[in-house]
């Protein structure tokens, strides 16, 4: 987790962007499962998202793309672990969404490796919700910390390893969400 890893306006840049394509009618219903077997189900998941292309010209898109590029080439660096690229969505969650406990690798592809969360809430306060909620890899019903999700403040995480839940949240919260992938890009 960091709270400065990123420059402030260009998390500001990315929440304004976030709000434009929204009020854009950009944002479709977020679905839960791989690609052949998805599924829409609000009880599970209850964002709208909009993916980032990676053609996208918008200058605060290309300065996260650049920036994820560079993160991309340290982690390999130090891990060895042969991420190609990021796929990522802004998300929205609504007042009283959130999303149940999960593991962001699907069954039927490890291809996602790295999780990665921007928040992008500059009013959030305690008392909204919405927090990210870890549990422990060997023993999911164990929380181990929960993260509120304070503008700019980012997270990664093993895609393959970590449960995790969004809490319900009182107020519209706002994120950045995406994986470090190992396959061809898209
Ligand atoms: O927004 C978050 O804190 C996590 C979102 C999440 O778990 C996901 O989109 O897979
Ligand atoms: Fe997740």
């Amino acid at each position: 987790m960091s709270d400065d890893i990123l420059p402030a306006a260009l998390a500001q840049g990315l929440r304004q962007e976030a709000q434009r394509r929204w009020e854009s009618g950009l944002f479709r219903t977020a679905t839960v499962g791989p690609t052949l077997a998805k599924r829409q189900d609000t009880d599970i998941r209850g964002d709208s998202i909009c993916w980032l292309q990676a053609h996208d010209v918008q200058a605060d898109i290309t300065a996260f793309h650049d920036w994820a590029v560079r993160t991309q080439g340290l982690l390999n660096r130090e891990f060895f672990i042969g991420l190609r690229w990021l796929e990522c969505h802004f998300a929205r969650y609504g007042s009283g969404a959130g999303y149940t406990r999960h593991v962001d690798q699907h069954v039927a592809s490890s291809a996602r490796k790295i999780s990665l969360v921007l928040y992008l809430n500059p009013d959030w306060q305690q008392g909204d919700g919405g927090e990210l909620c870890i549990y422990h890899p060997e023993s999911p019903d164990t929380e181990q910390v929960r993260i509120a999700p304070r503008m700019g403040r980012l997270m990664l995480f093993r895609s393959d390893l970590i449960p995790h839940a969004v809490l319900p949240c009182s107020s519209a919260r706002w994120s950045l969400t995406g994986w470090f992938r190992s396959d061809e890009p898209a």
